[in-house]
């Protein structure tokens, strides 16, 4: 008997929204024709798992329902699971390496980032100069930390991870090792053992998680223990994330659609410690950096790049939908706004000039691209690992080296939902609110060279004054 193990995803509503089984079925599909005919185009198809529509026994969705509520964060029950309507998503595990035939039994251990904004809005419509500077992540952190999301500002900083340069990377993924919050999970064979938005000791947490990738790494062991193993099993772990990250999957349509030259806009946060790192360290950027084209983070950044305005550019052009859809409701459909998400949809994707004639049409391309871009934002990369024996490499699967083992990999993305178009009001408050936020509570930043490093805490340089 085959067995296949797959993820099964319900819609959730605030409770007591009640949705008849054919809207829950309408909005399903909705989702896998995004993935399938939109998505699918941005990403390629090696990336995307857009799964599809099952209609599974009520019984069964009762009781499943039943075991897993206990285990669904506090913070997630503001919505009730659809159990109603028998309707839900079928997708592949993407926690298990889904590429191999012969590695089923193997362990595997599987990384998935939330990496967020990977660049600085380039837009002419920005009216705060500090977001030219700053990176929304960054800015963001601080406003999560004021209202409790998170305890700690995290060093992460989305625009290191993008940048395509090894240094850079590494310590972006250190960093969301420190710093896990909701951008980084692992799981090995399928169970989560690390990140998961808890404020746990990192670095207890660190020896644990090298209990758990000891044998990933050192499958003949020949390490102690101690710090220093635990030092060494996460810089090969952050190694060999970063060679998957890099690594090219897959062509895909819109590859060929380059969307902003790589020249416009900034290519570093000035929030992110990276560079006074590098400084202290007395190292510089010497490595060659840029992401190669096929990558999974390539495609992502370049989809998030649709967001060719900026919120601030889009918000005049949303309320100019907004008015038209005002005075003719029954347009919504032939407006597609909800979908149908099929080649047509995708087409008008592809305009991206952004001279404003005045018109509908312009105002509604540029809405959808945004929606699509803010997803792009806000999806999850899924990097999966699994331990491979040197007889099985072959050249026609990719395998990733480290010290003492190698690994054969997938990647693909996951949450691609497209953003609701009600969502961009909230989008436009929020943005105001993260920046003023960061400019009225962030003293601005010394600029290097001049005050700012000597200016250090440690620094005990003894300034001499004439008299
Ligand atoms: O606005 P952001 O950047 O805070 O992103 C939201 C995420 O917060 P984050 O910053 O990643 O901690 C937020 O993540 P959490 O649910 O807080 O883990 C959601 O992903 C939210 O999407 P949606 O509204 O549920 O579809 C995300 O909202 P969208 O902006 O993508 O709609
Ligand atoms: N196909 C999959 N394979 C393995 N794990 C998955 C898959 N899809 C989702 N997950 C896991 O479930 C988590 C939540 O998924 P997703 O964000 O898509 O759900 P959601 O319905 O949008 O819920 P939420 O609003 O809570 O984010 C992901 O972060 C990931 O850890």
């Amino acid at each position: 008997m085959i067995t296949r193990c797959v993820v099964l995803r319900f819609l959730k509503f605030p409770p007591n929204r009640n949705k008849t089984s054919e809207e829950i079925f309408r909005h399903l599909q909705s989702i896998v024709d995004f993935g399938k005919n939109v998505m699918t185009e941005f990403f390629g198809e090696n990336y995307v798992h857009h799964g599809e529509v099952v209609q599974l026994p009520l019984d069964f969705v009762k009781q499943l329902c039943l075991k897993i509520q206990a285990e669904r964060p506090e913070s997630r029950c503001d919505k009730d699971l659809d159990t109603l309507s028998g309707y839900a998503m079928c997708l592949p595990n993407l926690t298990r390496l889904h590429t191999s035939h012969f590695a089923e039994h193997r362990p595997i251990l599987c990384v998935e980032i939330k990496p967020k904004c990977g660049f600085i809005p380039f837009s002419r419509h920005v009216t705060q100069e500090m977001k030219h500077k700053v990176c929304r992540y960054c800015m963001h952190q601080h406003l999560k930390v004021a209202t409790g999301k998170w305890k700690q500002i995290s060093k992460y900083c989305p625009l290191d991870l993008f940048s395509g340069n090894k240094q850079r990377m590494h310590f972006a993924l250190k960093s969301l090792l420190q710093e896990a919050q909701n951008n980084l999970k692992i799981f090995k064979n399928g169970e989560l053992i690390y990140g998961c938005g808890d404020q746990r000791d990192t670095a207890a947490d660190w020896n644990e998680l090298a209990c758990h990738l000891k044998p990933f790494f050192y499958p003949s062991n020949g390490l102690v223990g101690g710090p220093h193993c635990t030092g060494t099993i996460i810089k090969e772990l952050i190694h060999v994330i970063t060679l998957t990250l890099l690594s090219s999957t897959d062509k895909c349509r819109a590859g060929d659609m380059r969307l902003v030259p790589s020249s416009q806009g900034r290519s570093c946060c000035e929030a992110s410690p990276f560079s006074k790192e590098l400084l202290r360290n007395g190292k510089s950027h010497a490595e060659g950096s840029g992401l190669p084209r096929g990558c999974l983070l390539y495609k992502t950044l370049q989809a998030q790049m649709l967001d060719l305005l900026d919120i601030e550019g889009l918000y005049p052009l949303y309320r100019r939908v907004e008015r038209h859809l005002q005075e003719f409701p029954e347009e919504r459909d032939l407006l597609q706004i909800d979908g149908p998400y099929n080649e047509a949809f995708y087409q008008k994707l592809r305009d991206l000039s952004t001279e404003d004639d005045g018109t509908l049409a312009y105002a509604l391309t540029k809405v959808q691209q945004y929606r699509v871009a803010m997803t792009a934002k806000d999806c999850s990369i899924m990097i999966a690992l699994s331990p491979c024996l040197q007889d099985e490499c072959s050249d026609q699967r990719p395998v990733i080296p480290a010290s003492r083992a190698r690994f054969a990999f997938s990647v693909s993305v996951l949450d691609l939902d497209l953003k609701p178009y009600e969502s961009i009001p909230h989008q436009h408050k929020l943005d105001g609110k993260i920046v003023s936020y960061y400019l009225k509570n962030v003293p601005p930043k010394k600029e290097p060279g001049k005050a700012g490093l000597l200016a250090e805490p440690d620094d005990c340089t003894l300034v001499l004054h004439k008299v």
